[in-house]
């Protein structure tokens, strides 16, 4: 694979990485992600961050260097957004081949650089407001954006070109293959892109949307011609999509935009009962016409329902009571919920209990901090009767009219 030219002198080093089962050790990517590192040429040359080390990695990327004029030891600069190993893996290796290249980054990332790999010298550090003269005509601008994703992080910008290299900002999962740009993807790819930005987003970055929305006002500054993440497509026709989109996401759980009047329902049963009471609730929300997603658990996977889960006003739990507490695998998906600061959901419980129930205690215990509005819940011992049944399609009904408000 050839280096991307994105101006005259920038160049995307792009890998698709396929080989991993999950991201993070945790999400799963069956259509892999990217990663990208940039080169930016002036009389000096820089690399924009790294990437991990995967099978033949080292000479996929030199072969990248090598159509994109460079090699590792023809760096003098290398600039790490972002401390996180799928972006450093090869730190260690540029060192030993080329000492002179000089490694900048925030005063946390030269920690982290120092700390975790051992790297005592040739660092800088680099705070907002400082640049980077190349030569001829081309200087690098930084700015710190901690927290998106970890404390050290911080975006480049080439002025000249108007290229934004914004790290773990602004991407996506899903691998590319010989296409990097927006414009050289049909409507019908850039939904599935889309979904995987969402899934991505709500998988890494939502924890830190008020942070976000903070580097999104930093940046309001720049005139940003190109988006240059470290991870999915580069944003070259129509920068100003994938910034909106982030504006957005970061806004679902902060309230600087409403989420979307659907509805996510997430149920677990372990022989049924707690799903034909579901029916009768999904009955009450078709009746409303409010569209919704479905997803069972342990069966799909938490990276998934949060993507769903993340965007929707409403939401449905639907579980039983296991061992005096909810069931474990919606529990899981709860302690996603408030690690991610799913807050502001309106939500409607539900479940079936056998001698005692304690789902319920559990559960309500759970949401208090999330700044929830409930639908009053409905609990049933065993099979639902008729007249649960009516009560849980009027809950229903009810969400998904608060949805719709
Ligand atoms: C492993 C296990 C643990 C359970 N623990 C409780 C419990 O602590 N309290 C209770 O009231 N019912 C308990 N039950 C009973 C279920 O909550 C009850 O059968 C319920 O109707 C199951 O609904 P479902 O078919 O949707 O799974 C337990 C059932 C199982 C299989």
């Amino acid at each position: 694979m050839n280096a991307h030219e994105i101006t005259p002198g920038v160049f995307a080093i792009h890998a698709d990485i396929k080989s991993a089962a999950r991201f993070e050790g945790i999400w799963p990517i069956p259509h892999g992600v990217t990663l990208n590192s940039y080169i930016v040429k002036g009389e000096k040359t820089a690399l924009i961050d790294l990437a991990k080390d995967w099978s033949g990695s080292i000479e996929q990327y030199e072969r990248q260097l090598e159509t994109a004029g460079t090699s590792f030891e023809a760096i003098d600069y290398l600039i790490l957004n972002h401390l996180e190993p799928d972006h450093t893996a090869f730190i260690v290796e540029l060192r030993k081949r080329n000492p002179k290249a000089e490694i900048l980054s925030t005063p946390k990332g030269i920690a982290l650089v120092k700390n975790f790999f051992k790297i005592p010298e040739g660092l800088r550090e680099v705070k907002t407001g400082d640049s980077l003269d190349l030569g001829a005509g081309r200087v690098l601008e930084f700015f710190e954006t901690p927290n998106i994703h970890w404390p050290e992080t911080m975006m480049t910008y080439d002025r000249a070109g108007g290229t934004l290299f914004s790290c773990d900002a602004f991407g996506s999962y899903g691998t590319l293959g010989d296409r990097v740009f927006d414009d050289e993807f049909t409507a019908e790819e850039h939904a599935f892109y889309e979904h995987e930005s969402l899934r991505y987003y709500s998988n890494i970055v939502s924890s830190f949307s008020a942070f976000v929305t903070k580097a999104l006002d930093k940046l309001k500054a720049l005139e940003v011609k190109t988006v240059a993440p470290s991870h999915g497509i580069i944003w070259r026709k129509n920068p100003k999509t994938i910034c909106d989109r982030y504006a957005k996401y970061a806004g679902y759980n902060t309230g600087t935009a409403p989420c979307e009047k659907e509805i996510c329902i997430i149920w677990g049963s372990m022989y049924g009962y707690t799903k034909a009471g579901l029916e009768a609730v999904i009955a009450g929300i078709e009746a409303e016409k409010v569209p919704y997603t479905i997803h069972q658990v342990p069966d799909t996977d938490a990276s998934f329902v949060l993507a769903d889960a993340y965007k929707a006003a409403g939401l449905v739990i639907a579980m039983p009571t296991y061992e005096y507490k909810m069931f474990p695998p919606m529990a899981h998906i709860l302690d996603l919920f408030e690690r991610k600061h799913f807050t502001g959901k309106k939500a409607l419980r539900i479940g079936s209990w056998g001698w005692v129930g304690g789902a319920k205690k559990e559960y309500e215990e759970r949401i208090a901090a999330f700044k929830w509005t409930s639908v009053e819940s409905v609990e049933w011992q065993g099979v639902a009767s008729e007249a649960d049944l009516a009560l849980l399609k009027e809950r229903g009904r009810e969400l998904a009219k608060l949805v719709k408000e």
